[in-house]
Order: C-alpha cells, then structure tokens, then sequence
C-alpha cells in the first residue's frame, strides 16, 4: 500500500475559530498521511499557533471536528489527546538539566508507564528501563551522549534529546512547533536528518519557519495566511504557486 492510500492519521475538518470579531481560524481542512511529514507554514500572526491549540486541545473550535487514528477527538482534552498519541512535542523545558541524557528519556518511558516521577529511581539502577530508553536514543543517533548531563548538551542536542523524549511518550503523531527555532545552521542540518529519518516510522505535523528546512523534510506544505489554507500540495507546487508567493513572502522570496 502506498502512503496516498493509508487512512490519514490525522484529519482536520472545516475547524473555525473566532475570539470576538477576528477570524482566526477560518475553515481549515487538512490531513497528515501515515509515512508523511506535512508542513505549515505561514507569516507571523496567520494563526498557526492556534491551530495548534485546536489539534493538541487546549483550545476549543467554534466549529468543525479533529479525527485522530480514526476517532473523532474533537471533545477530549489535552490529556486524553496525548494518551491516545496526539502529542505536542518541543518543549525544550521539559528536559531536566540536572539528570544523564540517557535518565531524561528513562523519565519519559516512566511515565508513559503511568508512573508518578515521585518514584523514578536513579535509571542507572534499572536496567530494563534504561534498555528501552536507550533504543529511542539509538533511534536519534544520541547514543553515544547517553551519559552526559542532559544541561551540558548543546542547543542543537537538546532539540534532538526533545525528540527522543517525545518518541518515549509513544505518540501516533509528532505535533513539531518550530523545532529549529534557535538552531545553528548545523544543528538544523542535523534535526532534519534525524526527522527525515524517523518518518517512515511516526508522520509529522512541522510547523516551522525555517523555509530550507521545510523544503527538505516535507512531503506535503500547507500555507497558512490569515487563518486561511491558500494552497495545499506538494513542495514543487508550492514553490511555484504565485498566490504562496504573494501572499506569503511579497513575491519577492526565494521560496
Ligand atoms: N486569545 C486570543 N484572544 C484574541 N485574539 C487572539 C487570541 N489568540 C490569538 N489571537 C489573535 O489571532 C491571530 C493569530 O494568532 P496566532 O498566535 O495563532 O498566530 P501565529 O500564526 O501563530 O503567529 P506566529 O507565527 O507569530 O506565532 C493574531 O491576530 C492574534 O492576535
């Protein structure tokens, strides 16, 4: 079977948002495939930060129906949704400086156990925890910073470490909010390896305004503009549709 005919993972329909008078979200329709990354894009204030909301559940729609893994999620919090593996990845914050690299996914792997962190015993001391936590690093590449304090780790090492813990969390879909936001040329050559790499195994939702990045990590874009989808499609199309060009870069990009 091929990747255009797997049931999506994740289909947005018709969702509509409104605070007052502005029309933040103005009927977006739009669906991740298995074995894809599909990205968003769009200028500042398009409203892609709360079309976000709307998919992680933080934020209700005024209208319209998030169907994840088949199920009509549009009621269920934002708890519920990461239980079911809709999670939001990215938040650098979550990783505990203090503890190994290796103890930070160890963490993750705790807890998707359901396990409180209250009784996280030192992963050093739990080989079994730490076999499993050391195949998400495996999966990253990161293997062989596994004992390194995870605040010694660079910027760039961090964002991946966020991947392997986000991988730990066993998530159907990777919501990615920006992941190169503050990247080095390098470490972002290195993310859009390591997310190249795990598509085929977990689609992707990217949000990013790294356009270089986009272009090589997208199967699908999807262009944002004044709460509105103005073009869906493949990257080449994209590329080369005026009104994206317009609208979102003033014609005068090299988009
Ligand atoms: N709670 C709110 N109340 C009123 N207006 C809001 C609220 N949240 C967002 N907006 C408005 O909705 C529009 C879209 O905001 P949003 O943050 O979703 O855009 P964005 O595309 O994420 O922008 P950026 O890329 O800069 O983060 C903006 O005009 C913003 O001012």
């Amino acid at each position: 079977m091929t990747v255009s005919e797997a049931a999506p993972i994740l289909e947005l329909q018709g969702l509509n948002k409104s605070y007052g008078a502005l029309h933040v979200t103005k009927d977006v329709s739009l669906t991740v495939r298995r074995g894809e990354i599909h990205a968003l894009i769009g200028p500042n204030g398009a409203g892609k930060t709360t079309l976000i909301g709307q998919i992680s559940g933080s934020i209700a729609p005024n209208s319209g129906a998030i169907v994840f893994a088949g199920e009509d999620v549009s009621s269920l919090g934002v708890a519920q949704r990461a239980r079911k593996g809709l999670g939001r990845s990215f938040q650098i914050t979550a990783i505990l400086p203090a503890f190994s690299v290796l103890e930070n996914v160890a963490l993750a792997v705790q807890a998707k156990d359901g396990h409180s962190f209250r009784f996280f015993k030192r992963a050093s001391s739990d080989a079994e925890l730490n076999n499993r936590a050391k195949v998400y690093l495996e999966m990253v590449g990161m293997t062989a910073r596994a004992g390194l304090r995870a605040g010694d780790l660079s910027h760039g090492e961090k964002r991946v470490l966020e991947v392997a813990i986000a991988l730990a969390g066993g998530p159907k879909l990777m919501l990615l909010d920006e992941p190169m936001a503050g990247t080095g040329p390098e470490e972002t050559e290195r993310l859009v390896t390591v997310l190249h790499g795990l598509k085929a195994k977990i689609p992707m939702l990217l949000i990013e305004h790294d356009m270089s990045a986009v272009f090589q990590l997208a199967d699908r874009i999807s262009v944002l503009v004044y709460g509105e989808i103005i073009a869906s499609g493949a990257p080449e199309d994209i590329r080369r549709d005026p009104a994206v060009r317009e609208a979102y870069l003033g014609g005068e990009s090299d988009l």
